[in-house]
């Protein structure tokens, strides 16, 4: 007996499924998203109302105008991912989600986001995962250029690297909140799968230099010892210069990510070939506002103790008094004096928890520089 006598229904039938299946999904797109226009109009009649108030004198809080709002995108993840029953993987229709989110937002407001760049750098590609790929994302050359596009207003947000899971923390970033009036809105974490990536041009043929970022070339050490003995390597200033040298250059191969593959059109040698199989990097999401709760929230503190003995105990007692987890805490040598340090705790829960709000008062009675850079979302995806 053939397959297609088997079959409850033929191929025919299934695509015509798909078809209406799909007319309705389009319909509840576009229903979706004239809600979230709606959801703008009273964003933008609300702040008129608060601005009229203040013009009064009957207040002084300066509202900002506020269309992004990242407390209520990552409740959106959790509950579809919770009420999810397959067959597709939880992950996979948060990412949905995510898409129709960020389109939605470009409606009500198209935002700017100011990353490291160039382009096709991991900082791009985990600024898209964060926001979508409705959003606008903007190469920075330093981290201090995102820091400075977002805090004169140019950019809505930025996204700077903050710790990866093989190199350690980037010190760079944690130096640049000690000055920056800007706020933690968010994190995103990213596996890091590196790749072998040549042009149509090289494809087939010697393979001369092989360029990446130092630290992807470090990440991958082991695999280019055993593969490509002899080989000249190039630290180049970003994976996503390396792609670029890749497609000019005859004979040039690059170490870097799936987004500088497509972005400079390289073909893939071989992939992932990272020797930490788990390599992750986590980014950090900054902006001039603060985030209201969640639900599932951190907070991220940096705070500097007076030098005498039990100064860092002191500083954590609280958390342990309180029973709230600490998630991370490191050390950098204070700029302004010698031998003193600044530590950055991060920990669960949102600064406006009353059981925050009490940890952060014995801390601050015991400090000498005291900051909170934010609460905000757990990474949802
Ligand atoms: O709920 C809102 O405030 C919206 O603007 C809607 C919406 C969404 O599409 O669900 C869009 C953008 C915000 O960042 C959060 C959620």
């Amino acid at each position: 007996m053939s397959e297609s006598k088997t079959s409850p229904v033929d191929l025919n039938t299934l695509r015509q499924d798909i078809d209406s299946i799909d007319t309705q999904i389009h319909e509840l797109l576009n229903r979706r998203a004239r809600c979230a226009q709606q959801v703008a109009e009273v964003k933008l009649a609300e702040f008129t109302a608060a601005q009229q108030f203040e013009s009064s004198g009957d207040s002084n809080s300066s509202q900002q105008l506020l269309f992004y709002r990242p407390e209520r995108e990552a409740q959106v993840l959790e509950r579809v991912k919770a009420a999810n029953n397959g067959p597709l993987a939880d992950d996979t229709v948060a990412f949905i989600f995510r898409e129709i989110m960020s389109a939605c937002l470009a409606l009500e407001k198209p935002m700017e986001v100011a990353y490291l760049g160039p382009g096709g750098t991991f900082t791009q590609a985990a600024a898209l995962k964060h926001f979508g790929h409705a959003v606008i994302s903007l190469p920075q050359a330093s981290i201090d250029g995102v820091f400075a596009k977002v805090e004169s207003g140019q950019c809505h947000y930025g996204v700077v690297p903050v710790e990866n899971s093989t190199e350690g923390m980037v010190s760079h970033t944690l130096d640049a909140f000690i000055n920056s009036p800007l706020k933690i809105c968010g994190e995103v974490e990213l596996r890091i799968r590196l790749h072998l990536l040549v042009s149509s041009q090289t494809s087939g043929k010697e393979i001369k230099r092989i360029c990446a970022h130092q630290q992807a070339l470090a990440q991958s050490r082991r695999w280019l010892d055993a593969n490509f003995p002899g080989i000249e390597r190039a630290a180049v200033s970003s994976n996503g210069e390396a792609a670029r040298m890749a497609a000019e250059e005859e004979g040039v191969a690059a170490i870097a990510g799936d987004l500088a593959e497509s972005q400079y059109g390289l073909q893939r040698l071989a992939g992932n070939i990272e020797d930490q199989p788990d390599n992750t990097t986590r980014f950090l999401i900054i902006g001039r506002e603060n985030v209201s709760p969640s639900g599932r929230d951190k907070t991220s503190l940096v705070v500097s103790a007076r030098n005498r003995p039990g100064a860092l105990f002191k500083l954590l007692e609280p958390f342990q008094k309180a029973d709230v987890m600490l998630t991370r805490i490191d050390t950098r040598p204070s700029r302004s004096e010698t031998w003193t340090y600044v530590f950055f705790i991060e920990f669960e829960g949102h600064r406006e928890d009353p059981k925050i709000i009490d940890i952060l008062n014995t801390i601050e009675q015991h400090s000498i520089m005291f900051k909170v850079l934010g609460s905000y979302p757990k990474a949802a995806l």
